[in-house]
C-alpha cells in the first residue's frame, strides 16, 4: 500500500484564506490591520528568499507587512534598539528576526527583548513557559502547522503514540508539549538515543526534525504510520540542487499510511501559521476573541 499524501500546500493556501477572511472582518468592524515587521541582519541567500516569501504571502492575507533588512555589521545593540521602537509601534503586532543572526548578536538576548504580546515566533521565555504549561499562547510556526497537518489527517490524536526525532527549541521541544496537550504519548528522541530505529517502530506518528538528509528509513516504520517530515535539506546529487527532508520518501511512502512531501510539506504551512499568530496578536491587542476556524 502506497501512503497518502499529505498535501501541505493546499493547507496552507486555505489556513491563508481563512487569515485574509478575518483579517478583512478586523479591518471593517474594527478599522484594525494586523502589522507583521520583519527583520532580516545580513544576506543568507536562503533567508531571503523565506522573507521575500513572508512579505508576499502577508501581503496577499490582508496583512501589513514591514521589513527591515540590516547589514551584517549591525551592532546588537542597534538591533536591540529597533527592537524596543518595534515593541512600541502600535501598528506593529507581530515581530519576527530571522534566525540565524550573525555570530557576534546574542540570539538569546535578542529573543528576550521581543515583547511577549508580539512574539509570533514564540521563541520567548514566556510564551515558551505558557506553552509548556498548557496554557494558551502564541505557538512557534512550525510545530503549529504541524499540529494543524496532523488535526486534518487523523481523525483523533488521542492516545496516539508520537515519537519526535530531534529536540530543538524551535521544533521538537515545542511539538513534544503540543502533543502532550492533544494527549499523545510522546517520545523525544535525539542524536544520542539509543535503537533510534527500535523506538521509531512503535511510533503512531513520526516527526522527523533534525536536519539530517533521509535519516527515518522506511524499516523504521510502523504500517500505516503518520509521517510528518520537518526537514529541509539542500543537497546537491548528480551535480543538481535538491531539496530532501529528515526521511528517505521513497521507502517511507511504500509503508506509510499519510506522509508529507518536501517541499510541499510543512514548509508552507510555517508561513501561513505566521500570518494566523499576527492575526491572533493584532486581536489580542485589542481584547478581540478570534473565531478558532480550524
Ligand atoms: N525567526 C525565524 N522564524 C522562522 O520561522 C524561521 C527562521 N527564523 N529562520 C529560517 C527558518 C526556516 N523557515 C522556513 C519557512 C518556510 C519554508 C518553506 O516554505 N519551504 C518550502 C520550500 C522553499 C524552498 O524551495 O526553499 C517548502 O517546504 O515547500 C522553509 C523554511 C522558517 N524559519
Ligand atoms: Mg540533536
Amino acid at each position: 500500500m502506497t501512503a497518502s499524501l499529505i498535501d501541505g500546500k493546499a493547507h496552507a493556501a486555505k489556513l491563508r484564506a481563512d487569515v485574509r477572511h478575518q483579517a478583512t472582518r478586523l479591518l471593517q468592524e474594527y478599522g484594525l490591520q494586523p502589522g507583521l515587521a520583519i527583520v532580516l541582519v545580513g544576506s543568507d541567500p536562503a533567508s531571503d528568499v523565506y522573507v521575500r516569501n513572508k512579505v508576499r504571502q502577508a501581503a496577499e492575507a490582508g496583512l501589513a507587512s514591514l521589513e527591515h533588512r540590516l547589514p551584517t555589521e549591525t551592532s546588537e545593540a542597534e538591533l536591540l534598539a529597533l527592537i524596543e521602537q518595534l515593541n512600541g509601534d502600535p501598528a506593529v503586532h507581530g515581530i519576527l528576526v530571522q534566525l540565524p543572526l550573525p555570530a557576534h548578536i546574542n540570539e538569546s538576548k535578542v529573543i528576550h527583548a521581543i515583547a511577549p504580546s508580539k512574539d509570533v515566533d514564540g521563541f520567548h521565555p514566556i510564551n515558551v513557559g505558557q506553552l509548556s504549561a498548557g496554557q494558551e499562547t502564541l505557538i512557534p510556526c512550525t510545530p503549529y502547522g504541524v499540529l494543524l497537518l496532523l488535526r486534518n489527517t487523523l481523525p483523533s490524536l488521542e492516545g496516539l503514540h508520537a515519537v519526535i526525532v530531534g529536540r530543538s527549541n524551535i521544533v521538537g521541544k515545542p511539538m513534544a508539549q503540543l502533543l502532550l496537550s492533544e494527549h499523545c504519548t510522546v517520545t523525544l528522541t535525539h542524536s544520542r538515543t539509543r535503537n533510534l530505529a527500535n523506538v521509531v517502530r512503535g511510533a503512531d506518528i513520526v516527526i522527523a526534525a533534525v536536519g539530517k538528509p533521509r535519516l527515518v528509513r522506511g524499516d523504521w516504520i510502523k504500517p500505516g504510520a503518520c509521517v510528518i517530515d520537518v526537514g529541509i535539506n539542500r543537497v546537491v546529487e548528480n551535480g543538481e540542487p535538491y531539496l530532501v527532508g529528515d526521511v528517505a520518501f521513497n521507502e517511507v511512502v511504500e509503508i506509510a499510511g499519510a506522509i508529507t512531501p518536501v517541499p510541499g510539506g510543512v514548509g508552507p504551512m510555517t508561513i501561513a501559521c505566521l500570518l494566523r499568530n499576527t492575526l491572533i496578536a493584532a486581536c489580542g491587542s485589542r481584547g478581540i476573541t478570534l473565531s478558532n476556524a480550524l
